[in-house]
């Protein structure tokens, strides 16, 4: 049986400070100058307080999970690509060939991808987990994009899938998505849970035509009256904004965070969409933002909302703006050497003492 969303938020438990401490203290002692490891280090410590251990565990089948849907906000206007394109990449990941596929190969990740909601008239192809919700969500701009149940279910879909994963041995979830016209409600996310204007959090997403980014700020910011006319955010709470404003592979993320939290297992979140389903998450439940790990920057304006919120630099900048978990997977290689760093190194007091005639 799926746990509830109460019951997922009640399973995750703050993340270790005193193995947190070890590990700095063990990094201090390390065959290097203090500190002369940077981000590792810190990113070292938080695995150390993930797993409740130091050295913490050094993570070895890690899987990227890319949620699928499709956005009724798509009517406005705001992507330069048909719904279509969501169904296909979907197949085009399950047969092997995207760039989440050739990226996944590189640093050994397992790839999943499930369907949440993509717009489909037949079965969901082989190589593809089927947890539709409902088929896309509604026009955010008109209405709320799900009703409270629905994302409730697709939260709880995510969990089922990355409960799974970590049943069957991963130890480091990746998150990845694919959805025609997901900028915009991410943009909407991601406004509404770090209050940033519109136009700071809205970009171009998958190329849109450069003179129409002004339109695509002001579907944004008539979404946001609209929630707020609604019922506001804070009377909606972090559920009904993400129902409000999200899309159901945003909940579905949201989910696997809430599971693999549960679970203590790392999480290297991807770009802006994934980032705004974190912001989503973290909002839900405050103890999940110790599980985080901003894998990069996305090159969209709002790609620092995420790592700001958690107190993290990303740990890569390529530019990247792309999604389906590529930018976070690039980081998983950073994720175990932090770890095989407090397992591996020496300390300064063994170096010295072979220094010594
Ligand atoms: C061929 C193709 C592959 C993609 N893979 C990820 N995205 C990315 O772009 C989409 C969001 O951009 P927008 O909001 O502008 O539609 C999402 O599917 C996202 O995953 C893609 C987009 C396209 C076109
Ligand atoms: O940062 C992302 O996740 C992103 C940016 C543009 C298009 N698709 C995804």
């Amino acid at each position: 049986m799926t746990p509830t969303v109460e019951e997922l938020i009640g399973s995750v438990t703050a993340v270790d400070g005193a193995a947190f401490e070890q590990a700095r203290e063990r990094h201090a002692g390390l065959a290097k100058p203090p500190g002369s490891l940077g981000r590792l280090e810190d990113l070292g410590a938080q695995l150390a307080a993930i797993s409740g251990t130091c050295p913490p565990p050094i993570p070895a089948a890690p899987a990227v999970v890319v949620a699928a849907a499709d956005h009724g906000v798509h009517a406005q206007g705001v992507s330069d690509w048909p719904q279509e394109v969501t169904a296909a990449m979907v197949a085009t990941i399950a047969g092997g060939g995207a760039a989440v596929n050739a990226i996944a190969r590189a640093v050994g990740a397992r790839v999943v991808v499930a369907d949440v909601g993509t717009l489909r008239l037949g079965p969901v192809p082989d190589g593809v987990r089927d947890e539709r919700v409902r088929s896309g969500t509604r026009d955010l701009t008109v209405e709320p994009a799900l009703t409270v149940d629905e994302c409730r279910s697709a939260i709880r879909a995510g969990a089922r899938v990355a409960a799974d994963l970590v049943a069957g041995g991963t130890d480091l979830l990746v998150t990845g998505e694919v959805g025609i016209a997901n900028t915009t409600a991410s943009a909407c996310l991601l406004a509404a849970f770090t209050g940033a204007e519109p136009a700071e959090v809205t970009g171009k997403g998958a190329n849109l035509d450069h003179g129409r980014t002004p339109h695509k700020v002001d579907v944004v910011r008539s979404a946001l009256a609209r929630h707020r006319a609604d019922t506001g955010v804070e009377a909606r709470g972090a559920l009904g904004t993400l129902a409000s404003l999200g899309g159901l592979e945003h909940a579905a993320l949201v989910g696997v965070m809430l599971a693999s939290a549960a679970a203590r297992v790392p999480v290297v979140v991807d770009g802006v969409i994934t980032g705004s389903a974190a912001l989503a998450a973290v909002a839900l439940c405050p103890d999940v933002a110790g599980y985080l790990v901003a894998g990069h920057t996305s090159a969209e304006p709002g790609g620092r909302s995420l790592p700001d919120r958690l107190g993290q630099s990303a740990l890569l900048d390529l530019r990247l703006r792309l999604g389906e978990g590529t930018g976070a997977l690039l980081a998983v290689p950073l994720v175990q050497a932090a770890a095989r760093v407090l397992t591996d190194m020496v300390t300064l007091a063994d170096v010295t003492k072979s220094a010594s005639p």
